[in-house]
C-alpha cells in the first residue's frame, strides 16, 4: 500500500485512480463495502483504489475538546485499509487551510489537479468543503465537466439500522462489545506501545504493561479479558484494564495489560490488545489488598472464558 502524506508528496506520475474520501474511523463494515465496490472500479478501470482520508479528523481541528473518541488511530486505520487491500492512500492534514477551502475548490485542487481522480465514490450523505456546502450533485456536476464519475453508494444496514463509527463508539461506551464487533467485522482493539508505569503492579503481585494511549481518549473503560497480538506467535491471554486507577489516585487514562504466565520484558514493544470480553466496570477499592482480590478474580474469570475459546 503507497502511503502519500499531502498532496505536495504525489509525484506526477501519480497521478490517475479511482478514490473514495471520508474518516473512515474504525474502518467498519459499511466503510469494507465502499473498498470493495471501490477495489472492484478501480480494476474495471486499471487505476490505483486511493481512500483519501484526513489527520487529524475534521471534528478533532474544530472542537478538539468535544471530538469523539477515535476508534482508530492513523497506524491503526492504515493498517486496516492495508487489510482491506487498499492500494495507495493519501493523508491531507485537516487544517485551518482546508477547513476554509469553497468545496469547488476542494474538487478542483485535490481531485482534478492533484490526483487525476476518474471514478469517485462517496456515500449519499457525503458532504465537504468550508460549511459542508458541497454534496454528492456538486460532484456529478463538476464530474460531467472534468471527465470523472461519480457514484454514491446506498447506505449499509445492519438490524434496520446504518452502521457509523458513532454508533460503534456508543457500543463500545455502554460496554457492548459483542453488538460493536459485530457492526466493525472484527473485535475491538486498541494498540500502542509498552511504556514505563508507575511499577507498582509487580508489587500487586500482577505485573502490567502500559500501553501509551498517548492524548487518546479511549472509546472504552474497564475491565476486559484479552487477547494480545504482537507477544508471541500467537494470541497471548491476559486480563486488561483501561481507565485512571481510582484505587491509587491515578488521573490520567491509560491502558494496562497483565499477560498470564509471562515473565517477558516488554517495554517498547507495539502491541495490540483485543477486547474479547468486558468483566466490569474500574472501581475504586478502599485497599491495595481488596483491589489484589479483585484482580485474582478477574484474572479468574478471564482464564476460564478464554481458554474456552481456543
Ligand atoms: C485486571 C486489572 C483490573 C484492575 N482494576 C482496577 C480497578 O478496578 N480500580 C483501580 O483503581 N485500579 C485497577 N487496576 C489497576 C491497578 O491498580 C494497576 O494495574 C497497578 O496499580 C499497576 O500500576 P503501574 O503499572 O502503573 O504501577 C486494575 C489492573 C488490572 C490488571
Ligand atoms: N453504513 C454505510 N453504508 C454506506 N456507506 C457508508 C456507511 N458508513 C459510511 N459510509 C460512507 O463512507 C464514507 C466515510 O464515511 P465516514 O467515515 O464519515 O463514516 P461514518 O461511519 O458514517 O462516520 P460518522 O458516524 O462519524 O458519521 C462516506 O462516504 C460515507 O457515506
Amino acid at each position: 500500500m503507497h502511503l502519500i502524506r499531502g498532496l505536495h508528496n504525489l509525484r506526477p506520475e501519480d497521478r490517475g485512480c479511482v478514490a473514495t474520501i471520508g474518516n473512515f474511523d474504525g474502518v467498519h463494515r459499511g466503510h469494507r463495502a465502499v473498498f470493495q465496490r471501490l477495489l472492484a472500479e478501480g480494476r474495471a478501470y486499471g487505476l490505483p483504489a486511493t481512500v483519501i482520508t484526513f489527520e487529524p479528523q475534521p471534528l478533532e481541528f474544530f472542537a478538539p475538546h468535544a471530538a469523539p473518541a477515535r476508534l482508530t488511530r492513523l497506524r491503526e486505520k492504515l493498517k486496516a485499509l492495508r487489510a482491506c487491500g487498499i492500494e495507495r492512500v493519501m493523508v491531507l492534514e485537516f487544517g485551518a487551510r482546508l477547513a476554509a477551502m469553497e468545496a469547488d475548490t476542494f474538487v478542483e485542487r485535490l481531485l482534478i489537479e492533484g490526483l487525476g481522480v476518474r471514478f469517485l465514490l462517496v456515500g449519499d450523505d457525503f458532504r465537504f468543503g468550508r460549511k459542508r456546502r458541497g454534496d454528492v450533485a456538486l460532484l456529478h456536476a463538476m464530474g460531467q465537466t472534468a471527465g470523472f464519475a461519480v457514484a454514491s453508494l446506498p447506505t449499509i444496514h445492519d438490524a434496520g439500522e446504518r452502521i457509523s463509527s458513532t454508533r460503534i463508539r456508543e457500543l463500545l461506551a455502554r460496554g457492548d462489545l459483542a453488538q460493536a464487533r459485530q457492526l466493525l467485522g472484527r473485535p475491538y482493539s486498541l494498540e500502542g506501545r509498552v511504556i514505563h508505569g508507575d511499577k507498582r503492579g509487580r508489587a500487586l503481585g500482577f505485573p502490567t504493561a502500559n500501553i501509551a494511549l498517548h492524548r487518546r481518549v479511549s472509546p472504552v473503560q474497564g475491565v476486559f479479558a484479552v487477547w494480545v497480538h504482537g507477544v508471541g506467535t500467537r494470541p497471548w491471554p491476559g486480563v486488561a484494564n483501561i481507565g485512571t486507577r481510582p484505587t491509587l489516585s491515578g488521573s490520567i487514562a491509560r491502558l494496562e495489560v497483565h499477560l498470564f504466565d509471562l515473565d517477558r520484558i516488554l517495554y517498547g514493544r507495539h502491541l495490540e490488545v483485543e477486547l474479547a470480553l468486558r468483566l466490569r466496570d474500574e472501581q475504586r477499592f478502599d485497599s491495595l489488598e481488596t483491589l489484589k482480590d479483585q484482580i485474582r478474580r478477574d484474572v479468574q474469570t478471564a482464564r476460564a472464558f478464554l481458554s474456552g475459546l481456543r
